[in-house]
């Protein structure tokens, strides 16, 4: 099994409160997107990867890719002013019908074995995600004033890789951007069109490095899996 990965690194890293954008913070003794990266330059089923960065930071990827030493970078394009842009672009830049995965370049732990597993689960189905169920009480609430609890037993926190077969996720995204629709993930754009999407059981590790307390925490389990 083949795939290809879009991964989305163009954000600017806001609610991490840096002087830079967050994905080239130190993880470990080297930048957190060189550690994304690294997880799909060794898997033998990732045939490439397209990068979305901005513009004015691809000397700093293009030298973090020579520095590592990665062959599998096709293409550094330009992201756009959401997630979703990012997206597309690099999305355009790829040809074919094979598997393509999307991954934010701000998850560096994903487990791989999952990360195959949704692939074959993409194969099958043509659409999905890695998700884990929530574990805590989740509360609507307007104005700090609670409205509803949420029956948590069917919802799922949505995470990435999120896989599709690669003319499906491209025309969902023409038609995002035809029909004005936003989506904080990709799973979100076939949902706007009544497709179905599946979900693979994923990992609580596999965090999306969002705010400083992210970063600790990613470098625990890190270690920890190092050991
Ligand atoms: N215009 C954007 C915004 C986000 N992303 C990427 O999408 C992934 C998930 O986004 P998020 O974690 O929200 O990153 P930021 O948008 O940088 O963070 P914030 O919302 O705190 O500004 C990240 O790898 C980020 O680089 C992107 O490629 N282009
Ligand atoms: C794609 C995602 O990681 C799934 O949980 C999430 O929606 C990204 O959201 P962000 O606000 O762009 O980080």
């Amino acid at each position: 099994m083949k795939y290809s990965v879009v991964i989305p690194a163009a954000g600017s890293g806001t609610r991490m409160k840096a002087n830079q954008n967050k994905l080239f913070l130190d993880l470990m003794g080297k930048p957190l997107i060189a550690h994304t990266l690294k997880l799909f330059e060794e898997d033998a089923w990732c045939s490439k990867i397209i990068l979305a960065g901005k513009p004015d930071e691809f000397q700093i990827f293009n030298e973090i890719i020579k520095k590592e030493g990665f062959c599998k970078i096709e293409a550094l394009v330009a992201g756009g002013s959401d997630r979703q842009e990012s997206v597309k672009k690099g999305l355009d830049s790829l040809k074919g019908d094979e598997i393509v995965l999307i991954h934010d370049g701000a998850r560096p732990l994903v487990d791989i074995k999952l990360v195959h597993q949704l692939v074959m689960e993409t194969e099958k189905t043509g659409a999905a995600i890695l998700a884990v169920p929530l574990k805590d009480t989740i509360k609507k609430a307007y104005n700090k004033k609670i409205v509803e609890t949420i029956d948590r037993e069917a919802l799922w926190a949505a995470q990435t890789p999120q896989g599709f077969k690669l003319s499906t996720i491209k025309a969902a995204h023409e038609k995002a951007v035809l029909s004005g629709v936003k989506g904080t993930d990709d799973a979100s754009l076939l949902e706007a069109l009544g497709q179905a999407v599946t979900i693979v059981h994923g990992d609580y590790r596999n965090i999306k490095v969002t705010t400083p307390e992210d970063l600790v925490v990613a470098e625990h389990f890190i270690t920890g899996r190092e050991t």
